[in-house]
């Protein structure tokens, strides 16, 4: 089941309008992840999403009873210990605490939280306040999973667990995410936000295509895609490939060919990630793997 967002408009009492008309699907199949400069309204967007905000206008269509929601950041003076703090979400979910408990303990374990037991959520440290956010977010089961910068603030071992757990996640996700992690999750699907407004495939800053790429130039095509990569490159048009993963491809095609390519992976259902003209040093250097290669 998808939540769609339809028509979403938000404009707070001092006069900022945060978003402008912006529809979304969250699909089910693969996370969705929201990207953009500061300011451009993806926070605002994720409030609405997970139903801690409404929007001036606009809906969201079929959002699942339980949402896991991790803000962007958490009230200064949260004097409560984690664990009541804990209980306390699950209560307000309408779930018991005791069902989610186990989990919550596996979660903690997972992400080395090592706050103390009874110290207030205020003066716990960026990282493991995170960690328990990421926690209550998770513990739920969530039909829809909202995550603003999840990464945030966690070590290196916190950040692979997190990574590894949402890879392996089926469900409705929705992320921001200026680390670019999430770019890497299977089959993430990839929207700009600017000025408020999902930036179109035509948008300069969605798809920072080179102002004219001289003659004979190549591009290095960087897609999101989900699924098998094998099937669909048989569904598009030849190219060296020098990338091909779960929710991963990278190609190289001449200059000439790149808008038909584009046009072509955009209508299998993949996201562009970035498209850059390559340096004749890379070109001399070849393809870095031979996976379905050849024009
Ligand atoms: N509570 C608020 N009251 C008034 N304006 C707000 C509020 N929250 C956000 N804004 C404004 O709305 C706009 C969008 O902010 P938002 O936090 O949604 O952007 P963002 O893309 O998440 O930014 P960042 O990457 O810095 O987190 C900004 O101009 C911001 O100043």
């Amino acid at each position: 089941m998808h939540v769609r967002l339809v028509g979403i408009h938000h404009t707070y009492p001092s006069g900022t309008a945060a978003v402008r008309g912006v529809d979304l699907d969250v699909d089910p199949a693969a996370p969705t992840v929201l990207r953009g400069a500061n300011g451009a309204g993806k926070s605002t967007l994720l409030r609405i999403a997970a139903g801690a905000e409404t929007p001036s206008a606009g809906r969201v269509v079929k959002r699942p009873a339980v949402v896991g929601y991790l803000p962007d950041r958490f009230p200064a003076l949260l004097r409560l210990p984690p664990r009541r703090w804990l209980d306390h979400l699950a209560r307000v979910r309408g779930l018991d605490p005791d069902d989610v408990a186990d989990t919550g303990d596996e979660l903690l374990e997972e992400l080395g939280y090592d706050g103390a037991e009874g110290e207030p959520m205020s003066e716990l440290s960026k990282g493991n306040a995170q960690k328990l956010g990421l926690v209550q977010a998770l513990a739920c089961d969530p039909g829809l999973l909202v995550l603003d910068e999840p990464w945030s603030g966690l070590d290196d071992d916190a950040a692979d667990a997190l990574t590894a757990r949402l890879a392996a996640r089926h469900g409705l996700t929705l992320l921001t995410d200026h680390s670019g992690t999430a770019a890497s999750l299977p089959g993430a699907r990839l929207h700009r936000l600017r000025g408020g407004r999902i930036a179109s495939g035509a948008d300069p800053d969605s798809v920072p295509l080179p102002a004219a790429p001289p003659p004979g130039a190549v591009l290095r095509l960087d897609l999101a895609c989900a699924g098998d990569p094998g099937p669909l490159l048989e569904r598009l048009p030849p190219a060296h490939v020098e990338t091909a993963g779960p929710g991963r491809l990278v190609v190289r095609v001449p200059a000439p060919e790149s808008d038909a390519w584009l046009a072509a992976a955009l209508a299998v259902g993949c996201a562009v990630r970035s498209v850059r003209p390559l340096r004749p040093a890379d070109e001399r250097r070849g393809p870095r793997s031979e996976a379905g290669s050849a024009w």
